[in-house]
């Protein structure tokens, strides 16, 4: 099976451009102001419009209300709404019976507990997105921290629902992770970076590569 590609936290004409020619089927764009990767509404939408009928557009929201969830898709209109915050599965469910789009939920894996726990989210997302947790200091970013988790976790599990695989991915490693992991989906944003916020275009070349290559 072809391995499906997301690169997340693009925030410029050049890197989103450089996504869909490596061959990324999804391209993330976060709307969180405290994140290095935050873009606009206005700026978002305009990236959107540069993959439309190329690849899927991501918006990434963290905790939003009910107000700035609807205001961020209308302007957007992205593909997937990604929750990376404390998101219930019941929220989480509203906004898939309400929205026409595919709703997917990020749940950092810490142990075999956080992963059965992930389990109420079946029939209420299109997808969960295994991510490492949130680092516990104060002010932590829920995502994006480049940190990968323990692959082994997801060895042999039987998932009821589509998933993606986050955390820590890099060119080096992301044929690795396939291979242990099995995932049908592979998502990277920090290790595709020279700063924060700041990505590399041969760096999503390569880890684009090596993902397809795996
Ligand atoms: O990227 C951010 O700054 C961010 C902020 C808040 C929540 C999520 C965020 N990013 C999510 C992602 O980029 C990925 O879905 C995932 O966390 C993998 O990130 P990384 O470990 O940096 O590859």
């Amino acid at each position: 099976m072809t391995v499906q590609i997301k690169i997340c936290g693009l925030s410029t004409p050049e890197t989103i451009d450089a996504a869909v020619e490596a061959g990324a089927s999804h391209v993330g764009l976060v709307h969180y102001e405290p994140s290095p990767r935050h873009v606009s509404l206005e700026d978002a939408a305009r990236l959107r419009g540069r993959v439309r009928g190329k690849a899927k557009a991501v918006l990434l929201l963290v905790n939003a209300d009910a107000q700035t969830t609807a205001r961020a898709i209308d302007v957007i209109r992205p593909d997937v709404l990604q929750l990376h915050g404390s998101e219930t599965p019941e929220w989480c469910g509203v906004l898939r019976e309400k929205l026409d789009l595919e709703i997917w939920k990020a749940r950092g894996l810490r142990d075999a507990g956080t992963l059965e726990r992930a389990r109420q989210y079946v029939g209420h997302v299109d997808r969960l997105l295994f991510d490492a947790p949130a680092p516990r200091q104060e002010g932590a970013l829920p995502g994006g921290n480049g940190v990968a988790f323990d692959w082994t976790l997801l060895a042999d599990h039987d998932h009821q629902v589509d998933w993606a695989l986050a955390g820590g991915l890099t060119p080096d490693n992301v044929a690795q992770a396939i291979r242990e992991t099995g995932a049908p989906l592979v998502d990277a944003s920090s290790g595709l970076e020279s700063a924060p916020g700041v990505k590399d275009v041969d760096l999503i070349r390569c880890f684009c590569e090596a993902a397809r290559a795996a």
